[in-house]
């Protein structure tokens, strides 16, 4: 047998929902390009489920059905009410509220199409309600409703803040959304896939995808960089930091890819994005910063920056709590978990690779006594 570490380069799956090829990434076939500087989320959303671009009546059912299906039980609330919630991280929270979603769900383990579609909008529509109330839970605030006539981006900013948001934040946020919702086999969609190929539900799945995305080696990744920014603090500070940092042989967070060797095509529009968006909220320093170790890492090490790299800016001159960037990134991956499963289901086969065994061998049990 032979070992890939990583599975670096192995193929595992056929989807005709995201590709990624000389460094270009498309969402069926539509370049992320256009999709983040044209498309809604909810647009996104619908193609990621649909594999094409919906007309004007589509688009409005679904953003119906996505405010429609935005409450969340009273359980869920009265969960994050019932243990010392600011005291964990908001990935762990969601982890558990996404478990605990399911156990209020008649449809969860309904398998039919039809109530995994249904299941697919319930749980997107509440991700958004779900990281707000933590958050507001948290910091000893009412939960906020969802508002008629926002869209998805609106709404989240709107329930996590109580007012409505400018166009430019919404901007934002819808902007980050698009760009995160789906990326061909990352380790949390793998993880999915393994799941949902026992026949698992939808919840479980997504539950599992959760877990791996809240590491630092992928989506924590972002809450880590704006971290590292922190202790920076000063533009002039940047490059003497990075550079200890690479002397001890540590990573510099938000730099990097398994895939992309040349440059993540998501991050260019975040980096547009926390230009813009820093200049006008006074928090310029943070992208300066940024810009300093990007272009350090890449001239260095030839390493690109991700798309975890330049959001945490963004994120942060939204006035955003740094430990909400992760669920933020989870929020817009829904729609690409929930993708995967449908694929996965349509055309499952049960994921089991084999491991090569390099541990003793021949052993003889002995009794406890003699050992
Ligand atoms: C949404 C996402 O998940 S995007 C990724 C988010 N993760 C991060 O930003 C964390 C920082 N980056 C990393 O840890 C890595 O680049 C990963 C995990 C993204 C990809 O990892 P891999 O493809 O396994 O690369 P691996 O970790 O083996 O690194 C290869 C080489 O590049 C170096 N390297 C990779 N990333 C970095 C980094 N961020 N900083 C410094 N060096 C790095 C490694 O030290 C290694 O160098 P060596 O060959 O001299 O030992
Ligand atoms: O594809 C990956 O390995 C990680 C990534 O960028 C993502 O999930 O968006």
């Amino acid at each position: 047998m032979s070992i890939v570490k990583g599975l670096e380069g192995v193929v595992a799956a056929e989807t005709k929902i995201s590709s990624i090829v000389d460094d270009q990434l498309t969402y069926v076939g539509y370049s992320i390009d256009d999709l983040a500087e044209n498309a809604k989320f909810e647009e996104v959303i619908f193609l990621l489920w649909n594999k094409r671009l919906p007309n004007k009546e589509e688009l409005e059912q679904l953003e119906q059905d996505l405010y429609e299906n935005m409450a969340l039980p009273q359980g869920v609330i009265d969960h994050f009410k019932s243990y010392e919630i600011h005291k964990v991280h908001p990935m762990g929270a969601l982890r558990t509220a996404v478990s605990l979603l399911g156990l209020y769900d008649e449809e969860a383990d309904d398998m039919s199409e039809d109530a995994n579609k249904r299941k697919a909008i319930r749980l997107q529509a509440r991700v958004a309600s779900v990281v707000s109330a933590l958050s507001r839970i948290r910091d000893g605030k009412e939960v906020v409703q969802p508002k008629a006539g926002l869209s998805y981006a609106a709404n989240f900013l709107y329930m996590l803040k109580g007012e409505e948001p400018n166009d430019l934040e919404v901007e934002a946020i819808n902007k980050a959304l698009v760009l995160h919702a789906d990326h061909e086999l990352n380790a949390s969609t793998f993880t999915l896939r393994v799941c949902v190929a026992t026949l698992s539900d939808i919840y479980s799945g997504i539950t599992a995808a959760i877990s791996a995305l809240k590491g630092p080696l992928h989506g924590g990744a972002n809450e880590a960089v704006m971290k590292m920014l922190l202790e920076i603090d000063e533009v002039e500070n940047a490059l003497p930091y990075v550079k200890e940092k690479m002397a001890n042989k540590e990573k510099i967070m938000g730099m990097g890819h398994r895939v992309y060797k040349t440059g993540d095509p998501r991050a260019k529009h975040l980096k547009k994005m926390s230009k813009e968006i820093t200049a006008l909220k006074g928090t310029e320093k943070w992208y300066e910063m940024s810009v300093k170790i990007e272009e350090f890492i890449k001239k260095e090490k030839g390493l690109p920056a991700n798309v975890d790299f330049y959001s945490a800016s963004v994120y942060h001159s939204l006035g955003i709590k740094h430990d909400l960037f992760t669920p933020i990134f989870a929020m817009s991956r829904f729609s690409g978990w929930i993708a995967h499963i449908l694929e996965q289901y349509d055309n499952n086969r049960l994921i089991r690779p084999r491991a090569e065994y390099v541990g003793p061998e021949k052993q003889v049990y002995t009794d406890i006594s003699e050992r």
